[in-house]
């Protein structure tokens, strides 16, 4: 028996509509207080501690001092260790990934004549050294290590540094080893959690701090990153996985209901809502999902079952596409599918989504995986002001200037005005007869 959660938009109230987007993320008052301890022990013990927490939080008992760095030994073995199939879909899926973010790739610069003589642009430069948060709590995440390295190293970060909690031997996941030589990453921590945020942001004996952190996490590297905001660059938010599945009437809700356990199964914290205006829909999807989820390993199931009758997750019937499209703009989804014979017809409505789907052979799955785009995406509603993570997220922008001669005279007497009527004399003297007495004509 599979009890789940139905919502019928036109009878919600303004504030029960309010809690249908909210997402367990936006609650970390029960993590704070235990990521800030761990920061503390992090910034006092240094190696140690990561050792000690490695053990404790990760049960990893093969922890040591001396191998916090994954080894090239190491990665060797991993090559060996995991079936040449799955060495060859992350091959596949890092060349796709490749492909799409080498796309984002900025000019290096640009100048534009703003006014004769008078030169003004941008440049681009990577940012210098960059952690990539890659989880392992409920699972391994090779394809995590795809989606932050390869922006990384396309990007040109001289300075890329992995860092995944240590398994019960003390190693890191093999996939995630292979994953990362392969995307052209040669360093892995083996530190995850609360830790490895307050690592990456201070530094360790071991560990070289980094200036950024990108990559998803658990509520406790969430509360982590809040707290060291001030000390590293925690860029988009991203936390437990979400999706919303909107459908119209000319698509199965079985179909719909397959799509919905995607990123359901993740943890009991994910949000998961089909959206439809078809009671039809809801109705095959209601019938569908015990027999999807029979079908699922039992502790994913345990999880789905747990998003989809609890209150961030479920079925919504809505009054017609347009309330449905409403709906979708106001929880703004990490991943978005529009499950439809025409999902373009929608897509212009579309406003708020990190990443939008079409059609029903473009499932989330295949876009987590292997289709190109980053499926590190803002969660929580990040959606409404930050976009997938980007080849961008690993570079920062100088505005350059050059004024010669010809444009000088002009830029200077507005400058003077405008200085003086600011109050600001260096500004204006910067400008007047005391930088000209300077200038060689
Ligand atoms: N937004 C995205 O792009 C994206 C992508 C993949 C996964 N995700 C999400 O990332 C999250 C990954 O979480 P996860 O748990 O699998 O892995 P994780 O590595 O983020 O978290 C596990 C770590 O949390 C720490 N921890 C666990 N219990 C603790 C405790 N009681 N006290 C202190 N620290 C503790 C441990 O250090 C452990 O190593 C999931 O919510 C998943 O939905 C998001
Ligand atoms: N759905 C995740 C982002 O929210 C990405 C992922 C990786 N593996 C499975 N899923
Ligand atoms: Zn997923």
């Amino acid at each position: 028996m599979t009890d789940i959660t139905v919502k019928h938009l036109a009878t919600l109230s303004p504030a029960d509509r309010a809690a249908l987007v909210r997402r367990s993320e936006a609650d970390l008052s029960r993590f704070l207080d235990g990521a800030a301890a761990i920061i503390e022990e992090v910034r006092t013990g240094g190696d140690a501690a990561l050792v000690r927490l490695g053990r404790t939080l990760d049960h990893a008992e093969g922890l040591e001092a001396s191998a916090l760095r994954a080894t090239e030994a190491e990665v060797d073995r991993a090559f060996d260790s995991v079936p040449a199939e799955v060495i060859a879909a992350i091959e596949y899926g890092i060349a796709n990934i490749r492909d799409f973010h080498r796309e984002q790739v900025p000019e290096p610069m640009w100048l534009k004549e703003i006014r004769p003589g008078a030169f003004a642009g941008d440049r681009w430069t990577p940012i210098t050294s960059v952690a990539l948060y890659v989880p392992r709590g409920k699972g391994a995440f090779p394809s995590v290590t795809m989606m932050t390295a390869v922006p990384a190293v396309v990007a040109g970060v001289p300075e890329a540094a992995i860092f995944t909690p240590p398994g019960p031997d003390g190693g890191v996941d093999a996939a995630t080893l292979v994953a990362a030589r392969l995307a052209g990453v040669h360093t892995v921590y083996k530190c995850g959690g609360a830790q490895a945020v307050a690592a990456a942001a201070l530094g360790t004996e071991t560990v070289r701090p980094a200036r950024k952190i990108v990559g998803p996490g658990s509520p406790w590297v969430v509360a982590a990153k809040r707290l060291l905001a001030d000390v590293i660059d925690t860029g988009l938010p991203a936390g437990p996985s979400e999706v919303v599945i909107l459908a119209d009437d000319t698509v199965h809700g079985g179909l719909a209901a397959l799509d919905l356990l995607i990123e359901a199964e993740h943890g009991p914290d994910s949000s998961a809502w089909l959206v439809t205006p078809s009671e039809r829909v809801m109705a095959e999807a209601l019938e569908a999902l015990p027999r999807h989820l029979a079908q699922m390993d039992p502790q994913r199931a345990g999880f789905a079952r747990a998003v989809l009758g609890g209150p961030a997750g479920g079925i919504v019937l809505a009054r017609d596409m347009a309330d449905a499209i409403a709906f979708v703009n106001a929880y703004a989804p990490e991943h978005l599918e529009i499950l439809s014979e025409t999902p373009f017809e929608y897509l212009g409505e579309i406003t708020e989504a990190a990443e939008i789907l079409l059609g029903t052979r473009t499932p989330n799955a295949i876009a987590n995986y292997v289709l190109g785009p980053n499926a590190v995406l803002p969660t929580s509603r990040g959606a409404a002001t930050y976009g997938p993570l980007s080849v961008t997220d690993f570079m920062k922008r100088s505005s350059v200037g050059y004024v010669t001669a010809k444009g000088y005279d002009e830029m200077a007497a507005r400058t003077r005005t405008l200085a003086a009527y600011e109050g600001f004399s260096s500004h204006a003297n910067a400008v007047g007869p005391m930088r000209t007495a300077y200038l060689k004509r």
